[in-house]
């Protein structure tokens, strides 16, 4: 009744969109993709189909029909194949109903190979199954499949309806030429089932009679004489059927061998003659016999002359991709304002830099100011909070600058300096190294400007950084300091407008579970539905990443070569540079990457071609108890700036989308503005030690922007003093001053420096790089190790 009502709704208004406006729940849209399909107004339901996606509605199995049903009278498999991704997701794809939809559309779109694939990986098909998939084949012209099939479906105990059994005795027609048992087989059936007073199959009978006429070769067919009782009008089966087995046996006597006239049959479609049958024909007779299903080439190379004609010169192609990254800088928001920035550097000794992500500062205003004369007098430095990102940012500026990676531009991280002291004047680095260089430099002399860029993740080195900064600013007026950080207020404030490329947003409708299997869900979903473009999700931490790895292989693993190819790449901070490195790799053409990220990859790094991001909302984050003195990693939702970097992430090379997967009330109401700066959460014992190890010696005083409490200081202090490392007065001790050295923990360091007595340095080496908790040891998950070793038997 509401099909009917909606029917004439449809015919009323026919706007889907005014339908659409007013839909609120989803029987509406599965009433209004089933009407409009089953009045035939295609379009129309493909509209409303399409914006029950962008509404994220979850259709029924009988839409999902309906819709099978529309892109198989269009012949467009595309569609199909989207729509049979879809419901594969929603994992609807169990149901025998919706198996049987997807074989006759991708039969009618003569995908008859998908079509197989649908009916031999489904647990759950019927007799309507088989004969689709009859259906499918005949349509095809695969007669010998038909057959093949028919025999399966006989031996299962299955019977044909009217139309697969024409469709099977069309089969023995074209395939036997009148010759086969098949015919007689089928025929027998069609007499069994009492099918043969049918048209369809009547006509087919006919057909196959009609064959054996015509062929000399096989008198063996003759339409069976009637066997019904005439007068009385009664047909009677069983007499039916015994009069067909008696024609088949009275032949059968007669006939070859079946196997011997299906091989003659397949010799004589494979066999090649040359020249006239009646001419001789010269030397002996060449025999090829061909495969069933040939196999099929693909040009490997274009030749010679072809090639050359479409090899562009090497310096052509370089000077295209100069062309590009230059007309790509000037595309950036930040490349409008240059003169401005360069004007309120000129002005002002700190400046705080305020633009969305992506819009150029980390990349461009290095640049810039080279380019402005600063590097005559010093470097620039620019630090970054994670070592991937300080490098990948120097290898960019370098290729837009045209230089060698480490010459004019470089980086240094933890364990890596990438740079030529004499050479480099822009310098990529974290901001644990410029504190590390402060040990050497005091005042930082070698440097003109001084960058400090996320400043707004408030990572501990990036705090102290603030304070330390701050203070030599007022002794060095040469010195500029720049803030990138929407946090900040207490300077002058330059705004970088706009984005480069628009970022659509999305929220789920309702809080999800379980984030990780709806981030699975999710990542299928773009991947069989949305167009071009790579994914990247977010996760909290190495486990999760190896997790989502496993399921997602499995998951696309079953779909075979029905979706594209998923490339899936991990990133997070103990994977080696090499592996972390993929990410960077260029995605074939045709298939999709997908890089599962821990908060590494949310601020400052570009990977080419990423379109969507799937943030799950959580991170892990430290977590210091003073009273215990222990230190955790704790499973912790994200901030609002954090969600705005990773929905950044989206945009920075093209138009984006971007999947949260937490709601819209959840995100205004219940996540914090800002990180919780790394200062107010960790064990301070290493801080305080770097401090004194600088000549700041009453730490509690020291411009910190937002001061720890004080017990925790006062614990560190006491730590450094049962160490050694301070004496009585709270002074740095010679022990102090080497512990200070080593970027470790103090109780670490001071257990390297211990060794040297006892001499088992090199022992107590290894178990400290064991025991730190950055260490750069590759471990492979349990889970990983044990998968490992069942396949190794
Ligand atoms: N490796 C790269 N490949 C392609 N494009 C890149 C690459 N690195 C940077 N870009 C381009 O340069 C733009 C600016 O990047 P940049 O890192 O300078 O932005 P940002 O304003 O510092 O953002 P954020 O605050 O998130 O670091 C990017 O949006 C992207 O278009």
């Amino acid at each position: 009744m509401l099909t009917e009502f909606f029917g004439k709704e449809l015919r009323r208004t026919m706007n889907a969109s005014e339908c659409v406006a007013g839909l609120r729940d989803g029987v509406s849209w599965n009433l209004l993709v089933s009407g409009y399909c089953q009045m035939g107004f295609h379009g129309k339901a493909m509209e409303v189909f399409h914006d029950s996606r962008v509404a994220d509605v979850t259709l029924d199995k009988f839409s999902y029909a309906s819709v099978l049903g529309v892109c198989a009278q269009m012949r467009d498999v595309k569609l199909g194949e989207i729509v049979h991704g879809l419901i594969f997701v929603s994992g609807l794809s169990v149901h025998e109903f919706l198996v049987n939809s997807l074989i006759d559309m991708y039969s009618k779109c003569g995908k008859v190979d998908n079509a197989r694939l649908v009916f031999e990986s489904s647990d759950n098909v019927d007799d309507v199954s088989w004969n689709s998939v009859i259906a499918a084949y005949v349509r095809s012209g695969f007669s010998e499949r038909t057959l093949g099939v028919l025999v399966k479906m006989h031996k299962s105990g299955l019977k044909l309806n009217c139309f697969a059994l024409g469709s099977v005795l069309k089969a023995c027609s074209a395939c036997f030429s009148g010759s086969g048992e098949f015919g007689r087989v089928a025929h027998g059936c069609a007499v069994k089932l009492g099918l043969d007073v049918d048209v369809v199959v009547g006509t087919a009978l006919l057909d196959i009679y009609k064959v054996d006429v015509g062929d000399a070769c096989n008198q063996e067919y003759r339409i069976p004489e009637s066997y019904d009782d005439i007068h009385s009008g009664n047909v009677d089966q069983e007499k039916r059927f015994s009069a067909a087995l008696q024609r088949y046996r009275e032949n059968h006597s007669s006939s070859s061998n079946v196997r011997d006239s299906w091989e003659n049959n397949r010799l004589a479609k494979g066999m090649m003659k040359f020249g006239s049958e009646k001419n001789q024909v010269f030397g002996s007779s060449y025999q090829y016999v061909f495969e069933e299903d040939p196999i099929e080439f693909v040009k490997a190379c274009v030749d010679n002359e072809e090639l050359f004609s479409k090899l562009e010169s090497p310096y052509a192609v370089k000077e295209k991709e100069v062309q590009k990254l230059h007309d790509d800088r000037k595309d950036l928001p930040i490349y409008r304002l240059r003169e401005d920035l360069l004007q309120a550097v000129g002005d002002h000794q700190v400046l705080i830099i305020v633009g969305e992500t992506g819009s150029g500062k980390t990349t461009q205003i290095p640049q810039y100011l080279h380019e402005a004369g600063y590097t005559k007098h010093g470097k620039i430095g620019c630090t970054q909070p994670r070592r991937v990102a300080g490098m990948s940012v120097a290898a960019r500026v370098s290729q837009e600058m045209g230089v060698k990676v480490g010459h004019e531009v470089g980086y240094s991280v933890r364990f890596e300096d990438c740079t030529l002291s004499e050479k480099t004047v822009v310098k990529y680095m974290t901001d644990g190294m410029l504190l590390r260089e402060f040990l050497g430099e005091p005042d930082l002399r070698s440097y003109s400007v001084l960058m400090v860029d996320e400043a707004h993740e408030r990572t501990l080195s990036t705090d102290i950084l603030f304070g330390l900064v701050k203070d030599i600013t007022c002794h060095q007026s040469d010195l500029k300091l720049l803030i990138s950080s929407t946090y900040f207020d207490w300077a002058p404030i330059f705004r970088i407008p706009g984005r480069r490329f628009p970022v659509v947003s999305y929220f789920t409708t309702a809080p999800e579970a379980n984030y990780l299997d709806a981030a699975i869900v999710t990542i299928l979903k773009i991947h069989v539905t949305e167009p071009k473009g790579d994914i990247l999700v977010f996760f909290t931490g190495q486990e999760e990443i190896e997790t989502a790895e496993e399921i997602l292989k499995h998951r696309t693993r079953g779909l075979g070569t029905k979706i594209a190819e998923l490339i899936i790449c991990p990133i997070y901070a103990n994977l080696p540079t090499d592996l972390q490195n993929k990410i960077f790799e260029p995605t074939p053409e045709g298939a999709r990457k997908v890089v599962l990220a821990t908060n590494i990859a949310e601020t400052s790094l570009t990977i080419d071609g990423i379109t969507y991001v799937v943030d799950t909302g959580f991170c892990k984050m430290k977590s210091y108890d003073p009273r215990t003195g222990m230190q955790s990693l704790l499973v912790t939702p994200i901030s609002k700036a954090s969600a705005t970097q990773r929905l950044g992430q989206a945009g920075r090379t093209g138009p984006g989308k971007c999947y949260h997967l937490y709601t819209a009330h959840t995100y205004h109401n219940e996540l914090e503005e800002n990180t919780q700066p790394e200062i107010q959460r960790t064990d301070l014992a290493s801080v305080v030690l770097l401090l004194k190890s600088m000549g700041i010696e009453d730490v509690r005083s020291f411009d910190f922007m937002d001061p720890p409490a004080d017990e925790g200081l006062c614990q560190a202090l006491e730590l450094l003093f049962a160490l050694n490392a301070l004496n009585k007065k709270g002074e740095l001790t010679k022990l102090g001053r080497r512990m200070a050295e080593f970027p470790l923990d103090p109780m670490l360091s001071k257990t390297i420096v211990a060794s040297e007595k006892y001499r088992c340095t090199e022992e107590i080496l290894s178990i400290a790089a064991i025991c730190c908790p950055l260490a750069t040891l590759y471990f492979t998950s349990r889970r990983t190790k044990r998968s490992m070793l069942i396949k190794q038997g």
